[in-house]
């Protein structure tokens, strides 16, 4: 029994295809899990199906030992956030009211307006991303590492126990992707459970406590950086051939691929 989030046995079918094999997750509190895997390996569809929006066929999805699928949908936004891989809106929202969309699960519907407690949240959640100056722009005016920055502190401001994030790291420059991470692994260490899809598996070896690394639904290997990182597997997953080096400061893998494979 894990205190976290638990998939247990879920499948997905769409039509004919099946695209997730009985696939089990076992994410711990405090903890970041990484779910790594080729492009269609099933990693969104994992994600969706963990909050629900994407039907299974049998198996379970609990948190803290609670269904997280049998659950109304506002008592599960008030556990759990999600940063999707890509995140528009029609409305003419400035970042800041962006944001502010993380405290709708905590609002009445006969509040008027953002209580002060709200506000202080989105602001602290906005300067977590290095953002606070851009507060004031109109959403769809940003830059796309911009946008992905804001749709990380609106989960931020929900202040989830369990944060699932797509890829967010995909429109960001280098120093922004390793804030970012660093800030995920904070909030891991604060206590959240953390879950987040990567493609770039030398940061997903540095930041992630564990790994998940997924192939055509079926969850192929599971564990620590070390032990999912392999040549082995990066050849008969990814079709690459790799050295698996040691990171000098934090001797996590630190992956050397063989550029004329
Ligand atoms: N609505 C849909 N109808 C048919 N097939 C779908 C649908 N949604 C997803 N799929 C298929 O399911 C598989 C898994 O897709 P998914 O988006 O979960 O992969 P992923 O691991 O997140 O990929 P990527 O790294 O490219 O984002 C893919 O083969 C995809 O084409």
């Amino acid at each position: 029994m894990t205190g976290g989030l638990a998939v247990r046995d879920v499948s997905v079918r769409l039509g004919a295809q099946t695209i997730l094999d009985a696939v089990d997750v076992v994410a711990e509190p405090g903890t970041v899990t990484g779910l790594i895997g080729p492009n269609g390996a099933g990693k969104s569809t994992l994600l969706h199906t963990i909050l629900g929006l994407t039907p299974t066929e049998g198996g379970s999805v609990t948190f803290e030992g609670a269904d997280l699928l049998a659950m109304p949908r506002r008592s599960r936004a008030q556990i759990a956030a999600f940063v999707e891989q890509s995140a528009s809106t029609e409305a003419r929202l400035t970042a800041h009211e962006v944001v502010m969309l993380g405290r709708i699960p905590f609002q009445t519907v006969w509040q008027v307006a953002p209580t002060p407690q709200d506000t202080q949240v989105a602001d602290a959640a906005l300067a977590s991303v290095d953002m606070t100056s851009f507060a004031g722009r109109l959403y769809h005016t940003l830059s796309g590492g911009e946008q992905q920055r804001v749709q990380i502190a609106r989960a931020l401001a929900q202040q989830p126990r369990l944060l699932l994030l797509d890829e967010p790291t995909s429109h960001l420059d280098i120093h922004a992707q390793l804030a970012t991470l660093s800030q995920l692994r904070l909030r891991a260490v604060a206590g959240t459970t953390v879950v987040l899809a990567l493609h770039d598996l030398n940061l997903a070896a540095g930041f992630c406590d564990r790994l998940v690394l997924l192939h055509n639904g079926k969850v192929v290997a599971t564990g620590t950086p070390e032990e999912v990182l392999t040549p082995p597997l990066l050849r008969s997953v990814y079709g690459v051939e790799a050295t698996v080096l040691r990171h000098p400061d934090s001797g996590r893998p630190l992956i050397a691929y063989d550029l004329h494979g």
